[in-house]
């Protein structure tokens, strides 16, 4: 099955799956995704209000004009988590529903941090084990992506979704991409 369009097409499928067309293009809007790793655990935080309310996540939001993402990626973490990270670019994820921009976020990680977690207004932030992640209350394509950050391969997704309400996305076909071993 060849790339999706929206990622770069040198990549290798991982993992895909649904069905249907893709949705067309879109006008795209960035994001950042910062999950900050200590030893054995992964920082989460259960998001309070918003797109996502009650799921766990990373801790992101939109870059702002003049910002480089990576400096957009530190303020969100900050804000939202009360910490600094020594973040890196782990990978990026292309979030597209019907009728709106397409959300391309660029998604980082750190193996320590400094500062004192804290609770935000938007999210309350958990530690978990790597080895229990809460897949089952995250966005629905985490669990695909979520273990190559963690062993720091690079990857690509594009996940697009079909909408019911305003709260209420339905997964509707993805495709996660690495990059092919180099010989
Ligand atoms: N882990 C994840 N998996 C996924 O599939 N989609 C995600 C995701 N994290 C965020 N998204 C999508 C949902 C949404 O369209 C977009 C941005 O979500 P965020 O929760 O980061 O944004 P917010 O609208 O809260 O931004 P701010 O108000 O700036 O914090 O990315």
């Amino acid at each position: 099955m060849s790339v999706p369009p929206g990622l770069p097409q040198n990549l290798s499928a991982f993992d895909e799956g649904g069905s249907g067309e893709w949705l067309p293009e879109a006008p795209l809007k960035l994001y950042t995704n910062a999950f900050v790793l200590h030893g054995d655990k992964i920082l989460l935080g259960l998001k309070k209000r918003g797109l996502g309310v009650n799921k766990y996540n990373g801790f992101g939001g939109k870059v702002e004009s003049r910002e480089s993402t990576l400096e957009a990626a530190l303020r969100e973490l900050k804000e939202e988590s009360g910490i600094t990270a020594p973040l890196e670019l782990a990978g990026t994820l292309l979030f597209v529903v019907p009728g709106e921009k397409w959300a391309h976020i660029d998604i980082f990680r750190a193996e320590n941090y400094s500062g004192t977690v804290t609770e935000s207004e938007e999210m309350c932030p958990e530690w978990f084990n790597q080895a229990s992640i809460p897949y089952e209350k995250m966005w629905e394509t985490d669990r695909t992506w979520l273990p190559l950050l963690l062993s720091k391969r690079p990857f690509a997704v594009r996940a697009d979704f079909g909408r019911n309400s305003a709260e209420n996305y339905t997964l509707r076909r993805w495709w996660v991409g690495v990059h092919s071993p180099t010989v």
